[in-house]
């Protein structure tokens, strides 16, 4: 059924017409909405189509701005007929700011997820947060692990593989990783930062000798590369024959010289956060979280 709004010119393609899937940002081919910005910087969200009664919004996070986005789409699909929305959060936004470490800081985590949950989406999905709290503040979460998108890079490569946790907040996640990989052995390493400024002040690797050993340094998300750069130096100092870094979540921030000099021979990712432009493709390899999303 038609909402009999005239300002759409583009082909229906009648499929999509059917369609009970949203994307935010929206994909190429999305004609069963449109998203525009007012002059005074307000985004405004207009539905071309009656939606199902039960749909789902797959919500790439590109900043705050798209944060409203979504919330305009959301009630404009209720008040609309969508009776049930199901949320597939690729990345969590604040998943990181998950505690105050200092004073006068905002617990931007609960902040955000407060938002979501007021929304009263049916299930939110959201792939491999950065920690227990996530889990912890949404309402009818289903958390999904990493464990087949690192399947998916670890099949394709040959040698004597190894994960490397990247600090003691990694630790819990990367041995149930190996657990799944039918018990990959772990080595594991840890940082020390300085709250105030987030500086990596050290970083440890508890093992001795990793002659002939390749590496995969697994984590959650990657934004300056720091903790990687420094990890990576120090498993080459122990004789690693190669380093992976498999990162959930890329900020497309870190310098790709900076990485390959520390000795990471391969990023893979996911485009959680978008199809990362400032690294090339030689270097990083990155995989459609859709994929790995039970959708
Ligand atoms: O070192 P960069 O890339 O800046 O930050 C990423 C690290 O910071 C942590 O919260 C993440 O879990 C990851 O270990």
């Amino acid at each position: 059924m038609s909402l009999g709004i005239q300002t759409y010119q583009g082909a229906v393609n009648p499929s999509h017409q059917q369609a009970n899937f949203y994307r935010l940002p929206a994909a190429s081919d999305e004609n069963h909405y449109r998203l525009f910005q007012f002059g005074a910087g307000e985004n405004h969200v207009q539905l071309l189509v009656s939606p199902a009664k039960r749909v789902t919004i797959y919500f790439g996070y590109r900043g705050d701005h798209s944060m409203i986005q979504l919330l305009l789409l959301t009630d404009a699909l209720r008040r609309s007929g969508a009776e049930q929305i199901d949320l597939l959060l690729p990345y969590m936004p604040g998943a990181r700011q998950d505690r105050v470490c200092n004073v006068g800081e905002a617990l931007s985590v609960k902040v955000y997820a407060s938002l979501i949950n007021q929304q009263q989406y049916a299930s939110v999905s959201v792939f491999d947060p950065h920690s227990d709290v996530t889990a912890a503040l949404l309402d009818r979460v289903q958390v999904i692990d990493n464990h087949s998108f690192v399947a998916a890079i670890a099949a394709q490569l040959t040698g004597e593989l190894v994960l490397v946790s990247p600090d003691a907040g990694a630790n819990k996640k990367v041995f149930g990783l190996a657990k799944a990989l039918k018990g990959m052995p772990v080595i594991r390493a840890d940082k020390h930062r300085d709250v105030v400024n987030g500086h990596i002040i050290a970083t440890e690797v508890f093992c001795d000798d990793l002659s002939g050993k390749t590496c995969l340094i697994v984590d959650d998300i990657c934004a300056g590369g720091r903790t990687f750069i420094e990890l990576a130096i120090k498993l080459k100092q122990k004789g690693a024959q190669s380093v992976i870094l498999i990162v959930s979540h890329y900020e497309d921030k870190a310098n790709e010289l900076a990485l390959r000099d520390a000795g990471i021979d391969r990023l893979f990712c996911t485009d959680s956060l978008g199809t990362p432009t400032h690294i090339s493709s030689e270097f990083c390899d990155c995989h459609a979280v859709l994929s790995y999303m039970n959708y």
